[in-house]
């Protein structure tokens, strides 16, 4: 089975690529828990076809293998706080590499700027933008309390703890993508259409997707 000769131009490390490889497209998709990162990355697969890669999804994946990896990121998600971005990028790479696709959508990723720093290390890549979902923080509490799907980080106090690191370790991450004009941020307040909505004007293809002149004014609280 050749896996590695897709489309892919996920560069290894060191190697700084050739003009055979086809270039990737990378969006990640960033935002508060709750946000509607998930829910709003299925619809733009769907329609834009992209594949969806949750990287907490990934993570959750690995907790189940009964790899000795699986029992620390498990009891770091328990806990709300962030894994290795070493394992992090590693586990996302190696979703990405089996993939037979040139458009990706990185949903929760990157968390902080280790996670920044060691993706563009690794992979050598950049995002092609950075879809924001600005959600105020009491609607994203409400929101994750009727999730039930069962996560063990869904109960109020990881939740808290995933906001302060969200405020701590994300947004700091915003900062430095629109420092590149590269965050397309969109009010995610609203009902699930109409944040759609906003979003399908940033993926239709001939919209330019410059950034907002004014800079980015988070909705979530600071704690
Ligand atoms: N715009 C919205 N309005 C109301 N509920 C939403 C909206 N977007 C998502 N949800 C719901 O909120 C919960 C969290 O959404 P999800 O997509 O899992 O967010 P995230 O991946 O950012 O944590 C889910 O139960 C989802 O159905
Ligand atoms: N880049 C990432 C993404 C997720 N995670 C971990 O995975 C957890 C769940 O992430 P998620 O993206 O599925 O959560 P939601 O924002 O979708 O609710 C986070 O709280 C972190 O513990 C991480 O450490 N690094
Ligand atoms: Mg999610």
């Amino acid at each position: 089975m050749q896996v590695r000769q897709s489309k892919m131009d996920l560069h290894k490390e060191g190697d700084t690529g050739s003009a055979k490889q086809k270039k990737v497209k990378i969006v990640f998709v960033i935002g508060g828990p709750g946000s509607g990162k998930g829910t709003q990355c299925k619809r733009i697969a769907q329609q834009f076809g992209y594949t969806h890669l949750s990287v907490g999804e990934i993570l959750r994946q690995e907790t189940s293998s009964g790899s000795e990896t699986g029992s620390m990121i498990q009891k770091i998600m328990k806990e709300g706080k962030l894994v290795p971005s070493d394992v992090t990028v590693r586990l996302l790479q190696q979703a990405m590499q089996g993939i037979d696709n040139d458009k990706f959508l990185i949903d929760g990723f990157p968390r902080d700027e280790e996670n920044v720093k060691v993706f563009e290390d690794l992979t050598k890549m950049e995002p092609e933008f950075v879809l924001y979902l600005d959600c105020p923080q009491d609607e994203m509490e409400k929101r994750l309390l009727s999730r039930n799907e069962g996560r063990e980080d869904d109960n109020i106090e990881t939740i808290r703890k995933r906001f302060k690191v969200f405020v701590e370790s994300t947004l700091p991450t915003i900062e430095y993508y629109e420092s590149k004009g590269k965050i397309r941020k969109v009010d995610a307040g609203k009902s699930i259409d109409e944040v759609f909505e906003s979003i399908k004007v940033i993926f239709s293809p001939g919209k330019d997707n410059k950034v907002p002149p004014s800079k980015h004014k988070c909705k979530c609280l600071i704690l």
